[in-house]
């Protein structure tokens, strides 16, 4: 007999740079880059739901589903309705509901790969809230396949079960990608100035940015170091033409702060968070430069059940 109730904490992640790399298979789509996952994340609690709690999804007129929150507010990810429709916990067709709990202090649709992190997060607990005898690995690509499936992310599901520095070097999901990553730890900042929508991005024309990005993961490859990450972070940036206003502005700001300063070497200056309109530091080049960042840390465990 499970517990029907379980929670799951799944780390943000900060793309650095990416290629977009479709493919038929969800499986076998996904993205080819590098970035950072971070302490601050998300935490989802899955339980069955009491009858009262039954609501109605949308595009689903007629199942009851269970209550569905995001930091309290009633609110959807698509990602994660489909993981539980695969997990066949949705509406179990037993007159029970679940309950979805999503918790985070990250901001939604600003590059931290919160849809993604809800999906494999609702994964996690719903297989064990409700026992479905599933591995890491088919949660984690039944994740990614939603994710993909949505057009919301492509690489941060690998990524974040995986925690680290992640240097995604085959698209896909476990057993057909490949990861990679750079052994280090750091403090983090970011400030976010708004969304950038990724399903618009990734629905145009990705081809010059996907050059950019498989130059900036060759020059990873050959130096997998911090400094080299957030320095072809910005030349990926740029080069793909993704940079906006208020980033480039932050990026220079630290890039003059740390000058000014003579810093040492343990800030990489600035980055873009791929995909929103976020800058990412690593070290304190965002509070030395006279920002307010968040700040937070290298998570190093990468996915997790909790207890809750
Ligand atoms: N308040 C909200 N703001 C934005 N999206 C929301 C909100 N509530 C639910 N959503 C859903 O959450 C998902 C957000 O996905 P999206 O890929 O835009 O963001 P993300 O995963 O946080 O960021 P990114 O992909 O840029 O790293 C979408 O499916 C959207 O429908
Ligand atoms: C496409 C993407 C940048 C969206 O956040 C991310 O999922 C990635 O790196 O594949």
């Amino acid at each position: 007999m499970s517990r029907q109730r379980a929670t799951a904490f799944v780390p943000g992640h900060v793309t650095a740079f990416f290629s977009a790399h479709p493919a038929e298979r969800p499986a076998a789509a996904g993205s080819r880059g590098a970035g950072v996952t971070l302490t601050d994340g998300v935490t989802v609690r899955v339980s069955a739901a009491d009858e009262a709690g039954a609501s109605v999804a949308p595009g689903q007129p007629t199942e009851p589903v269970g209550p569905r929150t995001i930091d309290g507010e009633p609110g959807t990810i698509g990602a994660v309705e489909d993981v539980l429709a695969e997990l066949g916990v949705r509406g179990a067709g037993d007159g029970r509901t679940i309950e979805v709990a999503v918790e985070t202090d990250l901001p939604i649709g600003a590059g931290f790969g919160v849809s993604g992190a809800a999906a494999l997060g609702a994964a996690l607990a719903a297989n064990a809230a409700f026992d479905r005898g599933r591995s890491e690995n088919e949660l984690v690509r039944i994740a990614h396949e939603s994710e993909v499936g949505r057009g919301t992310g492509l690489g941060d599901v690998v990524a974040q079960a995986r925690g680290g520095v992640p240097i995604r070097l085959e698209p896909g999901a476990p057993g057909v990608g490949d990861l990679d990553g750079i052994p280090a730890t750091a403090r983090v900042e970011y400030v976010t100035f708004g969304e950038l929508s990724t399903e618009e991005v990734l629905g145009g024309d990705t081809a010059a940015l996907s050059a950019a990005g498989e130059d900036a993961l060759a020059r990873l490859r050959e130096d997998p170091r911090l400094p080299t990450l957030m320095d072809a972070a910005r030349g990926f940036a740029r080069d793909a033409d993704l940079l906006v206003p208020e980033v480039a502005e932050a990026i220079a700001a630290v890039e003059k702060s740390g000058d000014d300063s003579g810093s040492d070497g343990d800030d990489h200056g600035a980055a873009m968070a791929m995909l929103g309109r976020t800058v990412f530091a690593l070290g304190t080049g965002l509070s030395d430069a006279g920002y307010d960042p968040e700040v937070c840390r290298i998570d190093a465990a990468g996915a997790r059940l909790v207890e809750r």
